[in-house]
């Protein structure tokens, strides 16, 4: 079985359609109005346990209301979850001992308290020993450099500050499973060069990881299993890398010559490839497939011809794909991952 499973999984909020102003509240009262939102639509995902799964997808699909529901914050209309084979709701004590959530829009910590008291607090709410605690708080402090932290008010921390306290929050019990949605956003990159090197440590520590990210940074190297989801439903599970093949497989050589070649010249010795010019006579750019060409290979063919002063390789982000896919442009087959 897998350790997170979601059969059927459906969200509806219900929503009053009120006019704007006291108004359209007061007659909002008499005349109630409301109109459902399928956040999440028959959603079957199963993970199975030491897997990274990144969860994507636009603004407003899902992404948040499915965490919360395997979470446990939220009840479904219908359709079930099971971590580890227990429901949320019906073993909710047992459930939150086997997960940890970061949000990375709210804090889990309480505003007026020292970082230190709150996590004090969830040690004693999870039942940590005082030695098991001590040695967690000392490797958080190692990767996360918590200590400074530990001693300022939640409401005064900066939002690197915060995001570091909310993940060893998280993950302070050390939960098998952890949902961690947007857990870089508006952080600046040195935190979160850190923060995603602490993430590759959970994951290879064999943490079972399902992360929410519109930064697809966060992604790459770390989860191999692509979900994505659009309006509450699944329109893609599979693997990233195969994702990659084959939609990435273009490259660009941009290349700057010392004298200029003509276009057809070009054209003729690299067969298959699709030859652009650049803003200066001197300047051109070489679209190929990865599998039918090297970037060695197109270089070599150019170099009889001129000398070459500069050139470098761009490659298509995995982000590029997925706003393809998000557009519609791209259709992509539901695998089995
Ligand atoms: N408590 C709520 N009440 C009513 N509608 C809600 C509620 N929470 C979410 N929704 C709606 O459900 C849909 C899915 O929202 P959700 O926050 O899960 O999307 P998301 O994929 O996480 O989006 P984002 O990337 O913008 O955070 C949206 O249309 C949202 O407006």
């Amino acid at each position: 079985m897998a350790l997170v499973e979601a059969r059927q999984l459906t969200k509806v909020f219900r929503r009053p359609e009120k006019d704007p102003g006291l108004r359209g509240a007061v007659k909002h009262l008499f005349t109630r109005r409301f109109t459902d939102k399928v956040a999440v639509d028959q959603l079957d995902l199963a993970i199975e346990a030491g897997e990274a799964v990144a969860y994507v997808g636009p603004n407003g699909a899902g992404k948040s209301t499915t965490v919360k529901l395997l979470s446990g914050i939220l009840v479904p209309t219908s359709g079930e979850v099971r971590i580890d084979g227990l429901s949320p709701r019906k073993d909710r004590v047992a459930v939150a001992h086997r997960i940890g959530v970061l949000f990375g829009q709210r804090t889990q910590l309480w505003w007026d308290l020292p970082v230190a008291e709150s996590l004090a607090v969830l040690r004693d709410v999870y039942g940590i020993d005082h030695g098991t605690y001590r040695k967690r708080l000392k490797r958080f402090d190692e990767v996360l450099e918590l200590g400074d932290v530990l001693p300022v008010l939640g409401r005064k921390l900066s939002l690197g500050q915060r995001m570091r306290a909310d993940l060893a929050a998280a993950l302070l019990h050390a939960p098998p499973v952890v949902y961690l949605d947007e857990p870089t956003i508006g952080l600046d990159l040195a935190v979160k060069d850190r923060v995603r090197e602490f993430f590759r440590t959970v994951r290879d520590e064999g943490t079972t990881v399902m992360l929410t990210s519109h930064d697809l940074g966060d992604i790459e190297g770390f989860c191999r299993r692509l979900v994505i989801i659009d309006s509450g439903r699944i329109i893609f599970d599979g693997a990233l890398e195969a994702v990659k093949d084959a939609f990435a497989r273009e490259r660009i050589l941009n290349v700057e010559a010392e004298t200029a070649v003509p276009v057809a010249t070009l054209r003729e010795v690299l067969p298959g490839a699709t030859v652009e010019p650049g803003e200066t006579p001197l300047q051109f750019a070489v679209r190929f497939d990865r599998f039918a060409m090297t970037a060695g290979q197109a270089v070599t063919a150019i170099a009889p011809l001129t000398n070459l002063v500069d050139f470098h390789v761009d490659e298509p982000s995995i982000e590029d794909v997925i706003r393809r896919v998000y557009s519609g442009e791209l259709q992509l087959e539901r695998d089995s991952a």
